[in-house]
């Protein structure tokens, strides 16, 4: 066996097969050697990407079981599958059974593996705070932990200390007041709400230590070093869809156990005096409306948000609005440019210069001699005027498996924008189409009624005088809807073809009469009438993370790579 600083190699077995080992710097790879001494076959595998290392024959799944040999040891390590029912390749638990010609042959490549694993990934994880949330979507939490995550800590010599919440904000409250000293992240084992607890906590806390104040809406917020960590466990896990590219627990706990650190851009939503933080989605209209139904069908579970979907959608209605914005740099990216953030991204590696022009790395602090204000909200606001199916605003793609694409197919992780998009009122069949086009692969911005921006903050408020507004379709105008409403079930995309004119004319039409809207008091009623459109409204809700927002009147702003995930984004699935 040769041995220094950055190689050792020696012949190795794994059953009755004789393989070449080899550690060299960032991997470790091992090449079967057929009997004419000729190589075969080659498994490859990063340090960084290594579990564990364990003496002799040791097994965890389906239960665990340790043989401790003298010449045996046990790789652990991360093994991608290519099946899977994400956008990115799962991540399975890979084993390799070992076996040394002599004892000190197998005590060198222990000790080598594990020195190398400390050189080459030493910003894992050693203790982590676990907060499960016994009832988030198929209340299976707790089982989730226990037998999937738990044991792959244990595994890592990860300990862990867990809570099982009892109640909603506990998690929240937890880590705004409790001591954290030695954690070196916060996991979330639940859905997309638990992750907003844990991301407000982790938020709140780090600007009460840094002494900012995060109520003001022009302070440049201190980036956070607790990572937080996702086990998807709820009923939407759109979060961590997004950010590793399948819902799947034990992809999850690896992606925890090798400390990735995946930045993450969150927006801060500021109402009266109110604020509240969102990664996926700040939505009004139609999100807004099929929260607010959803949360009266909560005994539905999951279902509810079909249900839900469908009652809002038939109500067919449309908010008056004022949105302005700041555009984000249209240089660097844009919406529609077709550019998927993946692992790696070059658009958000190169935004943290742009983002933190004063970051002291050695400190992972600003510098406290720079300005705590903030130059990103300096620009030209852009004001759109008129009646919207929604609004929507997302950091991210806020992908998950219904949409793998996502509300915005291009939005980046880490980028210190936003995408808006604005979905101005149309037909159902168009509304329909637009939504539809979320599941396939064609462009959902492609419609005449839609617009998208890239931003990098925004404001809604309801246009001078629109508050009691309500719309007269009249009798022509319900029988149309009716009768399209029974052709939208057959085919939404053929039929919105030969509609398309029919939404510009609308469009116009519809900013012609914008000028005189105020004066007209009208009444739009859904073409299906059921119980949830007998009230004819001119006012939605917001729609934050799942959370309904008190007040229609907000402003939202984006904190560039604000927060750290223990998640790397989307793998390329191209790539080997
Ligand atoms: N013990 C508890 N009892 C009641 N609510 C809780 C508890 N623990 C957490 N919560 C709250 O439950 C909400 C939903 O949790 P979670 O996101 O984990 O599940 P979910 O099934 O995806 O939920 P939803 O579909 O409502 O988003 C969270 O907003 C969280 O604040």
């Amino acid at each position: 066996m040769e041995i220094d600083s950055v190689r050792v190699e020696s012949s190795l077995w794994i059953g009755n097969k004789r393989y070449r080992a080899f550690l060299s710097g960032w991997y470790f790879s091992w090449t079967e050697i057929d009997k004419r001494n000729r190589e075969k076959k080659t498994i490859s595998v990063p340090v960084s990407e290594v579990i564990g290392v364990k003496e002799g024959r040791v097994e965890i799944q389906p239960q665990k079981k340790v043989e401790d040999t003298d010449l045996d040891f046990t790789l652990f390590y991360v093994k991608r599958s290519s099946k899977g029912n994400g956008i990115g390749a799962p991540w399975s638990l890979g084993r390799a059974q070992f076996c040394c010609p002599s004892r000190g042959v197998r005590d060198q490549w222990i000790t080598q593996l594990r020195t190398a694993l400390k050189t080459h990934s030493p910003s894992r994880p050693h203790r982590l705070l676990v907060f499960i949330n016994p009832f988030g979507g198929k209340k299976r939490g707790k089982q989730i932990f226990h037998s999937l995550v738990a044991p792959l800590f244990e595994l890592a010599g990860i300990s862990s200390h867990v809570v099982v919440t009892e109640r909603a904000n506990q998690a929240r409250d937890y880590i705004l007041k409790k001591d954290l000293t030695g954690f070196d992240g916060v996991i979330c084992v639940g859905g997309d709400g638990m992750f907003s607890e844990l991301l407000h906590g982790v938020i709140g806390r780090t600007q009460q230590e840094a002494g900012i104040s995060e109520h003001d809406p022009t302070v440049m917020l201190q980036p956070c070093d607790l990572h937080i960590g996702i086990i998807p466990a709820g009923s939407t896990d759109c979060v961590c869809f997004t950010t590793i590219g399948i819902n799947d627990p034990v992809t999850s706990t690896l992606h925890i156990i090798i400390g990735d650190s995946q930045p993450l851009d969150v927006c801060s939503v500021h109402y009266q005096s109110t604020l509240r933080y969102s990664v996926s989605m700040v939505g009004y209209g139609f999100y807004g409306d099929v929260l607010a139904e959803s949360e009266r069908h909560r005994w539905m579970g999951p279902l509810r948000y079909d249900y839900s979907g469908c009652m809002v959608y038939l109500c067919n209605r449309s908010y008056p609005g004022l949105v302005q914005y700041l555009p984000g740099d249209s240089h660097i990216s844009s919406p529609r440019d077709n550019i998927r953030c993946l692992s790696g991204c070059r658009v958000c590696s190169e935004s943290k210069e742009r983002l933190f022009p004063h970051f002291d790395s050695s400190s992972s602090l600003y510098s406290t001699n720079v300005s705590q204000y903030s130059s990103e909200l300096e620009g030209e606001w852009v004001t759109v005027e008129g009646r919207f199916k929604c609004i929507s605003l997302t950091c991210i793609s806020s992908s998950c498996p219904r949409s793998p694409k996502g509300l915005s197919p291009s939005a980046h992780l880490a980028d210190g924008t936003a995408d808006l998009i604005l979905v101005r009122e149309t037909n159902p069949l168009g509304f329909l189409t637009y939504l539809h086009r979320h599941t396939n692969t064609q462009d959902q911005f492609d419609l005449p009624f839609v617009e998208v921006h890239r931003v990098k903050a925004v404001r809604f408020s309801l246009p001078p005088g629109e508050e009691e507004e309500e719309e007269e379709v009249g009798e022509e105008g319900d029988r149309e809807i009716q009768a399209s409403a029974e052709r939208v079930l057959e085919d939404p995309e053929k039929l919105s073809s030969s509609n398309t004119a029919g939404h510009s004319q609308q469009h116009l039409a519809g900013r012609k009469e914008r000028g005189n809207v105020t004066t007209s008091r009208v009444k739009r009623r859904g073409f299906v009438c059921g119980p949830c459109c007998t009230k004819p409204r001119s006012i939605s809700v917001w729609n934050c993370d799942g959370e309904i927002l008190p007040h229609t009147e907000i402003s939202c702003r984006v904190h560039g790579q604000l927060v750290r995930l223990f998640a790397r984004g989307v793998e390329d699935s191209t790539m080997p």
